[in-house]
């Protein structure tokens, strides 16, 4: 039973990947340190965010494999999802990564306290209240407590699923609008999209994954588009959902100056992550929630030097890479007094649509807001003997570099093995390796990576034509 009568030195609200990384360096660093969790330690990524998706992405890939076996000579019959399996194999697999992740015995072993005793809100800018009715204080006080997905204010909105309760379904649905082309959103339209849903992506934004090199949403916009979804970006605006007598939701939409209804079974709700503050009590702290996220300044510290926004709580980059970063650098800066900050220019991120697409770095546009002389250079995977011999000739990757030092800046990819390829590039721009330096590795053969050394070797042609 953890002693938590007596003052810690840290005490870190949820244990998220963000909460998990700050705990155990500031263990590490000698502190005294108190983890406090309302639910699962693992937090949104392995228990209802990343891990699951990625397994769906998993099981679309599959059927989407299957139903092309033919064209090698497999033979086989049309595959059918069958959901509860299919939920089940989620499930079972999250287990399985928590089971390998071990985050409650990490702590036992770093001689950390973990508390389960509900909800943490602030007493005051010291003093945290549990729902057990439990007091714990602490000197600095790192707010790990990442997220939840919105509800947009319309009527109806209760009807709406949102990607937490995507797995709760109770069947496979036939038609499937997803509001909000984001990471989350793009994601599950493939994935419903390759299950057989019939589906419909809106967004008010002009384009798909709006935080995405544009060349990059071109190219996945488009292929959902020829895979039969009724992509519609640019939207003015969803007015309403509403049960109709048969029990289907009937969700209505305007664009372009008109009104447009549609019959669906399941509408899907991935309109943004704001912070999970709403009970958190931080006026009582004097710290105040601006745009659904905690202000924090470059080293996470809030208005209230001693107290840290950490993770997807800041409201910056809500990624796992992102929140374990934060979270050692926040717990840095909280045991030591130090200034520690992240390289956010070197998070590389992505997601597993079809085709999958990945990126790090300066986008295109930004690189060219910055410096105008910056060089871009784009390899089709159509040049890539791997993506030919896989048939996956869709794709390409897009690195940009600054002229003058020869140094990537960003790199962009959509197509088969997106991610991997971004993570060679980040490593390559994590170690400072210049262009012609990467113009002359030598790439394995048939890779995808080989794409990298494509890329390089034209960009150094476009420095040196110039
Ligand atoms: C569907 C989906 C897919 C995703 N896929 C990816 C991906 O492939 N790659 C990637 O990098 N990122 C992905 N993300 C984002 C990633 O999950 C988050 O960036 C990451 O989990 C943030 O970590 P965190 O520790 O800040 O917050 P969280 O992981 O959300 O953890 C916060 C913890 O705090 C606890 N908590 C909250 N309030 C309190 C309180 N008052 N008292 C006590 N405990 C509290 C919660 O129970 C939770 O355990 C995905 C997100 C979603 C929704
Ligand atoms: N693979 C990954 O790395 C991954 C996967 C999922 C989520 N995440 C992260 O989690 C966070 C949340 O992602 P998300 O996709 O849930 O949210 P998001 O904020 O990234 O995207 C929400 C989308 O909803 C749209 N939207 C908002 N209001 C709308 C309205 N009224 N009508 C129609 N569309 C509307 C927005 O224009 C936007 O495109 C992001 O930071 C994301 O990067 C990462």
């Amino acid at each position: 039973m953890p002693d938590t009568s007596a003052h810690y030195d840290v005490a870190v609200i949820g244990a998220g990947p963000a909460g998990t990384a700050a705990a155990l360096r500031a263990a590490e660093l000698g502190a005294r340190v108190v983890v406090l969790e309302a639910a699962r330690v693992g937090g949104t990524c392995v228990n209802t965010g990343c891990v699951p998706t990625r397994v769906l992405a998993k099981t679309a890939r599959l059927i989407r494999e299957t139903r092309h076996a033919d064209v090698y000579g497999v033979e086989v019959r049309e595959p059918v999802i069958d959901w509860r399996a299919t939920v089940a194999r989620v499930g079972e697999r999250v287990d399985r990564v928590r089971s390998i992740k071990r985050e409650a015995e990490r702590f036992a072993e770093a001689g950390i306290d973990l508390v389960h005793e509900g909800r943490a809100r602030f007493v005051d800018d010291s003093t945290l209240v549990l729902d057990s009715g439990r007091r714990i204080t602490a000197s600095s006080i790192l707010i790990c407590v990442g997220g939840h997905s919105r509800r947009l204010p319309i009527p109806g909105s209760e009807l709406a699923t949102v990607p937490e309760e995507v797995l709760a379904l109770p069947v496979l649905p036939r038609r499937v609008a997803v509001i909000g082309a984001g990471n989350t959103g793009a994601q599950l339209v493939t994935v419903f999209n390759s299950f057989g849903s019939e589906v419909t992506l809106l967004d008010v934004a002009p384009r798909v994954l709006m935080a995405s090199d544009a060349s990059i949403s071109d190219v996945v916009s488009h292929s959902f588009a020829e895979q039969g979804v009724d992509v519609r970006t640019g939207i003015d605006g969803v007015d309403r959902l509403a049960r109709t007598a048969d029990g289907t939701i009937a969700l209505t939409w305007r664009e372009a100056g008109k009104t447009s209804t549609r019959d669906v079974d399941v509408v899907i709700m991935a309109t943004g992550w704001p912070a999970d503050v709403e009970d958190l009590g931080l006026a009582n702290a004097g710290i105040e929630v601006v745009r659904s996220a905690i202000p924090a300044d470059q080293y996470f510290r809030t208005i209230v030097p001693h107290i840290f926004a950490v993770g997807d709580a800041n409201g910056r980059d809500m990624l796992v890479q992102a929140a374990q970063f934060e979270g050692e650098a926040a717990a840095e800066n909280a045991v030591l007094g130090a200034n520690r900050r992240t390289p956010h220019h070197l998070l590389p991120a992505g997601g597993f649509t079809d085709p999958d697409y990945a990126g790090v770095g300066l986008t295109e546009q930004q690189a060219r807001d910055r410096d105008p002389s910056c060089v871009v250079a784009t390899v089709p995977y159509s040049r890539v003997d791997r993506a030919v011999i896989d048939d996956r000739e869709i794709g390409f990757l897009k690195l940009i570099a600054d002229r003058r030092r020869e140094l990537i800046l960003g790199a962009h990819a959509v197509g088969e093995n997106a991610i991997e390829v971004i993570q060679s590039v980040t490593t390559a721009m994590a170690a400072g390796v210049d262009v012609s330096t990467l113009a002359n590795v030598r790439f394995a053969y048939p890779t995808y990576s080989a794409v990298i050394g494509m890329a390089a070797r034209a960009l150094l042609a476009e420095v040196r034509e110039s």
